[in-house]
């Protein structure tokens, strides 16, 4: 095994919200020993001592890393979002800071899929209500209100990974596909893009949302959309709990506008399990509600953690940032035989120069050099022939030019 700028057993990992297995496997057969695995999420003074002196962290969609926890962070190097959403993290803070924060774009997209899918039935045969009736000694057998999904339209609300995936189960299924997204997207199957989100809400039995958390999205569904929706539609939100207005959608599942919701995320959710959940739609017969389990299945977990720990991992071991949300992108072969510089900074004019300038009054030979930019940072990797002492001199000297974030020497 290549060594690493220092032992890869004084690595701190803490691994927050109960992460699979996979994860720790992955980090301890590479070689990471000192792992701080805990089930539930951290928040406010517990969160900045745990982090304080974590050089890697991973978590969930539940830890809030604010810029405030990321001043906390004195030793951070890495970011791990053990899921899709990275709404949780303040990307400019860490990317500010010279860290890298990486995610599972796929693993549980399918996850997702088959429960909305599964929501749509569910909802389409008035299963919520029917359900509670049973589980209160009543009997609701009865047509009225019951449809099959075969030939209804499904409106699909942000179609990226999860909307697409839900389109085409749901035609399987029969169903009639429309979406709506921001960008333009090819159309998978026999969907059809709707002119405009209002269109979309307009001509949909059931509206299923799959945008992230933007401020462009938070409360996108608000009373005006929600209203804007057929009487008697159903609406499914496995997105984020900010995206739609809850009262109004609380008030319309009431008067019988929407005929059912499944809601899967919300405004405010509780931070461990046995923390108590309250929510304006607690008590509706005709809401179906899960607790922010869309990406929670056996195959996602697994493949979560082994995906995420390895993209850690070659960050920690090599310097590639492929996949990283807010990071250049540098997709790095090994360095055997050299020693390798990493050099994070302020993207501005002349930083190349003054990185070069170091090694062009050095004795010190350059094997390889790759650069990328984005947004405000510069990452510069440097292959060089020198020992470790004269590796750690010129890793000193880079770290002393202004306009520098972060830097390290993997050996
Ligand atoms: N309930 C759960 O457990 C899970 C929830 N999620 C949530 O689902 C979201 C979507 O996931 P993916 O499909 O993988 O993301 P994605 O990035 O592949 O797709 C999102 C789509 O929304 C579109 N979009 C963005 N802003 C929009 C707007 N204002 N109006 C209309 N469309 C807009 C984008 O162009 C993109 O096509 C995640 O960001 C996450 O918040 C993801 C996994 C599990
Ligand atoms: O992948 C996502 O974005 C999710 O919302 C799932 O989050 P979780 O891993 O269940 O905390």
């Amino acid at each position: 095994m290549p060594a690493t700028s220092f032992p890869r057993e004084d690595i701190k990992i803490l691994l927050l919200e109960g992460l699979a297995d996979s994860a720790v496997r992955t980090l301890k057969n590479a070689g990471y020993t000192q792992i701080d695995y805990r089930d539930g999420s951290l928040t406010g003074d517990d969160l900045k001592q745990a982090i304080a002196d974590a050089h890697i962290i991973g978590i969930r969609s539940r830890t809030q890393l604010t810029q405030e926890v990321f001043d906390h962070a004195r030793r951070l190097m890495a970011v791990g979002c053990f899921c899709i959403g990275t709404n949780q993290v303040d990307l400019e803070a860490a990317e500010k800071k010279g860290i890298p924060v990486f995610n599972a774009p796929y693993s549980n997209t399918r996850s997702v899929a088959e429960l909305v899918l599964a929501e749509a039935i569910m909802l389409m045969r008035g299963i919520p209500a029917k359900n509670m009736a049973c589980h209160r000694g009543g009997w609701m057998k009865s047509a009225a209100g019951s449809y099959e999904v075969r030939g209804k339209v499904l409106g699909i609300v942000g179609y990226g990974h999860i909307g697409t995936q839900v389109g085409v189960l749901a035609e399987a299924l029969g169903m009639q596909v429309i979406f709506h997204d921001v960008e333009p997207k090819l159309a998978l199957g026999n969907a059809q893009p709707a002119s405009t989100l209002d269109d979309l809400l307009a001509q949909s039995d059931v509206v299923t949302l799959h945008v992230p958390d933007t401020p462009a999205t938070r409360r996108m569904i608000g009373v005006t959309e929600i209203r804007a929706m057929r009487r008697g539609a159903m609406l499914i939100n496995a997105s984020r709990g900010t995206v739609v207005d809850i009262e109004p959608l609380a008030e319309a599942l009431k008067d019988g506008h929407l005929a059912g919701a499944a809601v899967d995320v919300f405004p405010k959710e509780p931070k461990a399990n046995g923390e108590a959940f309250e929510s304006p739609l607690v008590g509706l017969d005709n809401a179906l509600l899960t607790p922010h389990i869309g990406g929670s299945t056996q195959e996602a977990q697994v493949n979560i953690g082994g995906e995420v720990a390895s993209k850690l991992i070659r960050y920690s071991d090599n310097g590639s940032t492929l996949s990283a949300v807010n990071f250049p992108e540098v997709q790095l072969p090994e360095h055997a035989g050299s020693r390798r510089l990493l050099h994070i900074h302020e993207n501005r004019p002349g930083m190349l120069s003054a990185v070069n300038e170091v090694f062009s009054g050095s004795r010190v030979n350059i094997d390889a050099q790759f650069l990328q930019t984005r947004g405000s940072i510069g990452y510069v990797v440097i292959d060089i022939d020198a020992d470790a002492q004269g590796a750690n001199a010129m890793r000193q000297q880079l770290a002393a030019l202004p306009g520098t974030l972060k830097t390290r020497l993997l050996y």
